[in-house]
């Protein structure tokens, strides 16, 4: 099968397999198999309806915000550290290579509003639980993590645990 994901061996730095997403992005059909797969968990009917979309900077605002148009709801960036205008909440955090600052705008949400939260890659799920943790501080319910690509050798299920975790491609 024809995944569109790309083996980039030590990057960023050695003893990483860096799992490349562009061949996926520009295919317009693989495009947008992945962004219908990953909205329809959510479709109304479906009993796991969100009334928003978050996504991490970079690569999480390419399929959050594809799915958030898909669902027909609004979309809220986190972004690292510096680039939101307005006040915000903020997340140290480790990845599997490196560490970084995330902030979210404390006013992204209303109380209790669902969010799905998407990213490109699950890999330690350092940035994941980060997120969700700044979208809950903010008053979101955070209803499900979801990641067009998970790396289960790295165990970020596992420190997600308790919160609802769905990807397409497992490596
Ligand atoms: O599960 P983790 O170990 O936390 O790693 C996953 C994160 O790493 C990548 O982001 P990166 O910070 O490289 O940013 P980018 O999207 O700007 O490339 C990826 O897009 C996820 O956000
Ligand atoms: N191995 C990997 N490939 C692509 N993105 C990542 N983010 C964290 N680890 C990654």
């Amino acid at each position: 099968m024809e995944t569109g994901i790309r083996d980039i061996p030590d990057y960023p730095s050695p003893g990483i397999l860096f799992k490349d997403i562009t061949p996926l992005l520009a295919d317009p059909a693989l495009f947008a198999k992945a962004v219908d797969a990953l909205a329809a968990a959510h479709r109304p009917g479906s009993g796991a309806e969100v009334d928003v979309v978050a996504g991490v900077e970079a690569r999480g605002f390419i399929f959050g915000a594809g799915v958030a148009l898909a669902l027909g709801v609004g979309f809220v960036p986190i972004r690292k550290k510096g680039k939101l205008p307005y006040a915000t909440v903020s997340a140290e955090y480790t990845l599997e290579y490196g560490t970084a600052v995330i902030e979210v705008h404390e006013d992204a949400v209303r109380p209790g509003q669902r969010v799905l939260l998407l990213d490109d890659v699950l890999a330690t799920g350092g940035t994941a639980e980060a997120a969700a943790g700044l979208l809950e501080q903010v008053g979101a319910e955070v209803v499900a993590l979801s990641f067009l690509v998970e790396l289960g050798f790295l165990g970020g299920r596992d420190r997600l645990a308790g919160r609802q975790v769905n990807s397409l491609l497992h490596y």
